[in-house]
């Protein structure tokens, strides 16, 4: 059972830890705050919040980074520094997926978004999903109904659905995933004038995929969590197809106009479907492990 606190006998301070760390980091990479924030999405989503992203390839783990849906994600390496904080301070006693759960927290604070209370307790899994990734995560192009379905199953609604792709109002995209929106023609659902500063940002039709070529999710507030985001959808300037969608479905268009008017309802609806996210089908009690290196399950 996932629980306020969890470590308030067997690790007093770990929270404190993480934050700590998660703060030292923001300081010197601003951006380690974004993705702390992508991994709990991609974490969660699949499976379990196991902390099942974190893994890289060894025998019998293909790492689920290699999936395509996981491309762009980057500065695990940061991961390591805040699980060994927590090593030194409580051997073998924090897990990962908890890690991923709180850093994201946290991470949320920094980019200026709401406080939000999370539960502890997460166990960390002996296995990677890479085959499952793409039945989990879906694609930027694919469709509303697609993407509602599958928040559906992990108990969020439409509106919650919503609120969580504000996150993209922080970070980037690369070209390759905003292509298809610019060439051969611009897609007719984005604003001309936007169209073509895409273009600037991302001149090639077939971008290779490891140039660093993208966009700011967000021009004017690329680092705050806020409500600018579905200001932008509302002038036609979403970034990904998937983002432009909500302001087409007629399911999700009333969300989007009441996040625009309002960054405190946005902020509040964020936090509860966050939270929400952050408690799929976690391991507790005796299953899975608490992992000593993020990297790698034990070896027993
Ligand atoms: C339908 C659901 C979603 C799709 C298809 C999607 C897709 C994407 C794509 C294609 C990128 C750009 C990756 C790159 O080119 O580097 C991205 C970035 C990002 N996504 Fe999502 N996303 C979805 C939902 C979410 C959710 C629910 C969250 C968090 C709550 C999230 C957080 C982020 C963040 C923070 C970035 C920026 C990462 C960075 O700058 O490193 N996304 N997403
Ligand atoms: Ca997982
Ligand atoms: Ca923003």
């Amino acid at each position: 059972q996932l629980k306020l606190d969890f470590y308030s006998e067997s690790c007093p301070r770990a929270e404190e830890i993480v934050k700590e760390e998660v703060k030292k980091l923001y300081e010197e990479h601003g951006n380690t705050a974004v993705s702390w924030v992508r991994n709990l999405f991609h974490d969660c989503m699949v499976q379990s919040c196991d902390a099942s992203i974190l893994l890289e390839d060894a025998a019998n783990i293909v790492a689920e980074k290699r999936s395509d849906r996981n491309f762009g994600m980057r500065n695990f390496k940061y991961i390591n520094t805040i699980k060994n904080a927590v090593e030194s301070e409580c051997p073998m006693t924090v897990s990962c997926a908890d890690i991923v759960a709180l850093s994201a927290r946290d991470g949320v604070l920094l980019l200026g978004g709401p406080n939000i209370s999370m539960k502890t307790g997460r166990r960390d899994s002996r296995e990677s999903y890479t085959a499952q990734v793409a039945d989990f995560i879906p694609r930027h192009d694919d469709s509303i109904s697609l993407v509602l379905s599958r928040f559906q199953s992990i108990g969020i609604d439409a509106e919650g659905t919503v609120a969580l792709l504000g996150a993209h109002s922080v970070g980037r995209v690369h070209c390759v995933n905003l292509v298809n929106r610019l060439y051969p023609t611009a897609d007719p659902t984005l604003d001309p004038d936007y169209a073509e500063y895409l273009k600037r940002r991302c001149p090639s039709p077939e971008p290779d995929p490891k140039a660093v070529e993208y966009a700011r999710n967000d021009r004017e507030t690329p680092m705050v969590l806020d409500n600018m985001y579905y200001k932008h959808l509302l002038s036609r300037k979403g970034l990904l197809s998937i983002d432009q969608q909500l302001t087409s479905d007629a399911t999700t268009s009333p969300f989007v106009e009441k996040m625009a008017d309002d960054n405190g309802y946005f902020h509040d609806r964020f936090a509860s479907a966050l939270i929400v996210l952050s408690e799929n089908n976690p391991l507790t009690g005796e299953q899975g492990e608490i992992r000593k290196d993020c990297r790698f399950v034990n070896s027993i």
